[in-house]
């Protein structure tokens, strides 16, 4: 099942440079470990915005949460999940 998800990270200011170096190599090292298993289907950023856009392909919201809540940064983000069908034009046989 697809969900259109987009995350905008707000990492407080006051959190120490350490941390938030550790907490984003963390996140990048799980982003790409998730898209290599085929998960993480797409991975845009927002341009001009601390923010991505992305599609995501687990059995479903369950799952999804799951996955979302372990991100490294997922307590500093603002996440919103859309779900996704087949558009009945798409020439894409992977679109579901
Ligand atoms: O940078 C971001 O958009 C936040 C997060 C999502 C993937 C990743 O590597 O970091």
């Amino acid at each position: 099942m697809l969900f259109h998800v987009e995350m905008e990270v707000r990492i407080p200011h006051d959190l120490p440079t350490e941390r938030t170096d550790a907490l984003k190599q963390a996140e990048r090292i799980r982003a790409m470990e998730l898209q290599r298993t085929g998960v993480w289907r797409h991975l845009w950023r927002v341009a001009g915005r601390y923010a991505n856009v992305s599609v995501l392909d687990v059995s479903g919201p369950q799952e999804l949460h799951d996955m979302l809540s372990s991100l490294p940064l997922f307590p500093f983000m603002e996440i919103r999940v859309t779900p996704l069908c087949r558009h009945p034009s798409s020439i894409h046989d992977d679109d579901r």
